[in-house]
């Protein structure tokens, strides 16, 4: 960490003996990780409370791998109600340097279809209300959100998804809602006609502020569960559980095979996420 009196001056306790180099947040449908060898859970306290469930911290082909169900097990915490600075907190503590988050998203675009892994590059925050960061004063970071995800880590995501023969989108932009209601249609034809915006859910703010301040590389890995309402009929949640099914095993193969290119620390010359800090204090 780059910033004198931000995390430096933080407690940041890490359960003895525990560590991981990945971590992923899994979204709605992905509520346990399926893919990691010698799993054990640990409970991790921040000082931003608890996050939403225990961690598991397990391997993938060697690699050390932490799992945190963003919404907890069962769907406890609602998006808004999301404790997205303990959830961050938390990866930071165990020593996790990459987070993929990955999420169920509804689409604005026609040839982003049901099935379909959407990679954001781009988003625009239309929340309401959260908490946004971890440094409510004394100190005051002013983090840059010019390129917010880890273009190192979407390659990777993007070279696993052609690899595996799924249909893949990057540089999509993300349109975070409130919640935890859907659109309107008016607000629908708003995001896509005049935002242009790619895809649309209610998590991705301010987790991807939070992970940049921790100076994290962080990606998203969309699948897309519906249209939404811009198109013929309105998107329920019935609908968007059916595809989430089929969406969650993807997001599973994909975790499986990029994980062990994910071994080594990130490589400085791809991305400036470990650097987020540096010249954003006031
Ligand atoms: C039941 S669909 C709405 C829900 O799903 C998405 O969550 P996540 O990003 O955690 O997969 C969306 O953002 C909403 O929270
Ligand atoms: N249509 C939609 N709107 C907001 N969040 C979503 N998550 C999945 N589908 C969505």
């Amino acid at each position: 960490m780059h910033l004198q009196g931000g995390f430096e001056m933080m407690e940041i306790i890490s359960p003895p003996g525990i560590r991981a180099q990945v971590g992923v947040i899994g979204g709605s449908g992905l509520y346990e990780a399926g893919i990691l060898s010698n799993p054990v859970e640990v409970k991790v306290n921040t000082p931003y409370g608890e996050p939403s469930d225990y961690i598991t911290v397990g391997e993938v082909a060697g690699v050390k791998v932490a799992f945190l169900p963003r919404h907890g097990k069962g769907h406890r915490y609602p998006p808004h109600m999301v404790n997205y600075r303990a959830n961050i907190w938390a990866l930071k503590a165990l020593g996790v340097k990459w987070v993929i988050s990955v999420s169920a998203v509804g689409s604005l675009r026609e040839e982003m279809k049901p099935g379909d892994i959407v990679l954001p590059e781009q988003f625009i925050d239309m929340t309401k209300g959260r908490k946004y960061t971890f440094f409510d004063g004394p100190v005051t970071v002013h983090v840059s959100m010019a390129d917010p995800f880890c273009k190192h880590l979407v390659d990777e995501l993007y070279n696993s998804a052609v690899k595996l023969g799924y249909r893949v989108h990057r540089g999509a932009t993300y349109v975070c809602i409130e919640g935890p209601r859907f659109s309107t249609r008016a607000e629908s034809r708003v995001w896509r006609d005049v935002f242009k915006a790619d895809i649309i859910g209610m998590t991705l703010v301010p987790e991807v502020n939070l992970a940049c301040e921790a100076e994290l590389c962080y990606a998203t890995l969309a699948t897309v569960t519906d249209y939404d309402v811009w198109a013929e009929h309105p998107v329920t949640a019935a609908e968007v559980a059916r595809v989430m099914e089929e969406n969650t095993e993807k997001a599973r193969k994909v975790l499986y095979d990029v994980i062990p290119r994910l071994a080594g620390s990130p490589d400085e010359s791809r991305c400036s996420c470990c650097r987020a800090l540096q010249n954003a204090i006031q």
